[in-house]
């Protein structure tokens, strides 16, 4: 078991502490992030465009993910361990089984799926079976194709009662965390008062239970220039990569990030 479980991500919300989250794809960043402090690790799907240079998620195969899955569980010093599914990967319940199966085995403890109400028996079944899982709400970047773009979602008042349905009927279904991508804040800050679970929020404003960012774009790393708007580096001012990920760490329990700059 590693030190940090559900249980301790559950009292953090109940008492109001704020929890760490960043992406990690390697034994080296999940060693020097957990080391910091940050609870929880994810390997992203985004390593599809941060590692290989893809213009989106959708090329990722669970054979990627399991891969990095693998050298993040070796460096990684007490953290949870979150693994995306990816694209396709919960197309039927069968796929999802043999993907979160392969995850979990490969060392997630906890596996992130992208979508809403429809999802909620895949959840179900899931956790079941032993195996934690994670709703992605808002944002999902593997639709970027129906949607047209990577855009805030939730900004016109029936989407944003749709997505509080949707968080509120996927906790019921059994999800032990959901993320909020790029949702407005106090669409967020409702979401997160109306679920008993702990609340991950990227782009989602200040009062989730935890925040997440993918490290490169914490570090103030990219090959295509323009950040998000929810992104901000903490490489300035720092002399090392190390002392950033603390900054980071402190700045999220101390409620300093995110500010009004990084919201929607
Ligand atoms: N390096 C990296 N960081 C990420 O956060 C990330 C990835 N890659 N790849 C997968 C997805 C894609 N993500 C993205 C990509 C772009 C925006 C973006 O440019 N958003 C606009 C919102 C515009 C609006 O609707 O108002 C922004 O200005 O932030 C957001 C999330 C988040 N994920
Ligand atoms: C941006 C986060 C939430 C993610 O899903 C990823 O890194 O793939
Ligand atoms: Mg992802």
């Amino acid at each position: 078991m590693p030190d940090i479980t559900l249980t301790t991500l559950n009292k953090l919300k109940q008492s109001g502490e704020k929890f760490a989250c960043l992406t990690a794809y390697d034994a080296l960043f999940a060693h020097l992030e957990s080391s910091a402090g940050v609870e929880l690790l994810l390997i992203g799907d985004s390593l599809g465009m941060v590692l290989q240079g893809h213009d989106s998620t959708l090329p990722v195969t669970v054979e990627d993910m399991e891969y990095h899955t693998r050298a993040v569980k070796r460096g990684n010093q007490g953290a949870l361990i979150m693994s995306d599914l990816p694209f396709m990967s919960c197309a039927t319940l069968d796929r999802a089984l043999d993907a979160s199966t392969r995850l979990m085995q490969a060392g997630a403890h906890v596996v992130k799926l992208e979508g809403a109400g429809w999802l909620a028996d895949t959840i179900g079944v899931l956790t079941r079976n032993g195996i934690p899982v994670c709703a992605h709400l808002g944002l999902t970047p593997q639709t970027v194709n129906v949607t047209g773009g990577y855009k805030v979602q939730g900004r016109e008042d029936d989407k944003a009662r749709e997505l509080l349905a949707d968080a509120i009927a996927l906790a019921e279904a059994g999800a032990a965390l959901l993320l909020l991508e790029c949702v407005p804040s106090a669409l967020a800050a409702e979401i997160t008062r109306s679920v008993n679970v702990p609340v991950i929020g990227i782009g989602a404003g200040p009062d989730t239970d935890g925040q997440m960012l993918v490290v490169h774009d914490m570090l103030g790393l990219s090959f295509n220039g323009r950040m998000a708007k929810f992104v901000k580096n903490f490489m300035t001012g720092q002399p090392d990569i190390q002392s950033a990920l603390r900054a980071y760490v402190a700045a999220v329990k101390a409620i300093e990030f995110p500010t009004a700059e990084h919201e929607f």
